[in-house]
């Protein structure tokens, strides 16, 4: 077997009340010691469906300032299109795992595509509980099928229809947070790649853990992407930093999860946040996690909206084409 897994490691039993060291956060990141539990406003929750424009800019630009994420309803992606995409992402985590290893990321490898344990070098050795499977899912002259799984069958199927109902919400999401920053709707799109955006699929699979008072699942960060559309299971687990504090996501139904990347903080020249968020883990339950990273083309220049900055509000970021926007963040090289 192979240990590299976090499924595989999750898998032996051993005490049912310890993990491995390598698993043990610092205190100072611990669930148990830092998650706030007092009164706290909620992650808003947006009717993607509202008759009335107006309100809807007026919501999501505030929600994309204050808070960086927010949950929305009504989007028009059916929810028996979520229910297959869950299920053939469940299935495929529960193959044995040698044939989850097929899809296995190259060490080394330039792409981030592939099944795997690890996107970022951590500090201080930790790891995360958690494994992933990362590959493109639109537009369609992106997508490198020997990274989706043959097995389930229905696997491609509920790939390409989730693509496809996707691709409207992210269209309008674009459109209303180009409003919301009074230029034009189709701008915000436009510099981010427009019909070229790449849609990145990742697929988490956090195993039960037992410690989840002392583990973390993803590591507190912001998204590299543009925006993030995310539905996970109904395990809860996903946590934003919010006036200094860590707070839980709600769990709801069918509901997506947005979250404004990097790029889309640059190119609004910061008056939409990317959040900075994390996920925890649970004691018997699997959680797992479906974001679709909306991306820039690797050569794509990436800078404040020139409608934006002015002699009174000078660029607060750098142009850059997104791959070395990329290279930089991984490998923590100031910006
Ligand atoms: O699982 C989640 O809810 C969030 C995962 C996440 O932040 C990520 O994969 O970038
Ligand atoms: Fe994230």
């Amino acid at each position: 077997m192979d240990l590299q897994r976090v499924q595989a490691i999750a898998s032996l039993s051993f005490s049912k009340d310890t993990i491995p060291a390598e698993f043990i956060r610092p205190e100072k990141e611990q669930p148990a010691i830092t998650t706030y539990h007092g009164p706290v406003p909620e992650i808003p929750t947006i009717d993607l469906n509202d008759p009335c424009e107006e309100n809807l800019v007026r919501l999501i630009a505030k929600a994309s300032r204050e808070w960086g994420i927010f949950q929305v309803v009504n989007h028009g992606i059916p929810s028996d299109v979520i229910r297959k995409l869950q299920a053939a992402g469940k299935e495929f985590f529960e193959l044995p795992q040698e044939e989850k290893e097929v899809y296995a990321k190259p060490p080394g490898a330039q792409t981030v595509e592939g099944y795997g344990s690890k996107l970022q070098k951590e500090v201080e050795g930790k790891k995360a509980w958690v494994d992933h499977l990362f590959h493109k899912i639109w537009p369609p002259s992106s997508i490198n099928y020997q990274y989706w799984p043959k097995n389930p069958p229905s696997y491609r199927d509920a790939n390409e229809e989730y693509a496809k109902y996707m691709k409207e919400v992210v269209d309008k999401l674009f459109k209303t947070l180009s409003l919301g920053l009074a230029v034009e709707g189709h701008v915000l799109k436009e510099a981010s790649g427009g019909e070229d955006i790449e849609y990145m699929l990742k697929i988490n699979y956090y195993p039960p853990c037992p410690r989840p008072d002392l583990a973390l699942g993803v590591v507190p960060h912001t998204d590299l992407s543009t925006i993030t559309i995310l539905v996970p299971n109904d395990v809860p687990g996903l946590q934003v930093f919010k006036d200094d504090r860590w707070i839980d996501a709600k769990y709801i139904p069918n509901a997506l999860i947005v979250h404004i990347g990097d790029q889309i903080e640059i190119l609004s020249n910061g008056v939409y946040k990317a959040v900075l968020h994390r996920t925890t883990v649970n004691k018997e339950k699997t959680r797992m996690s479906w974001p679709v990273f909306l991306e820039p083309p690797g050569d794509f220049v990436v800078g404040p909206l020139p409608q934006l900055v002015g002699e009174d509000n000078p660029p607060k970021y750098k142009a850059k084409i997104f791959k070395d926007y990329i290279y930089c963040k991984l490998n923590k090289i100031p910006q």
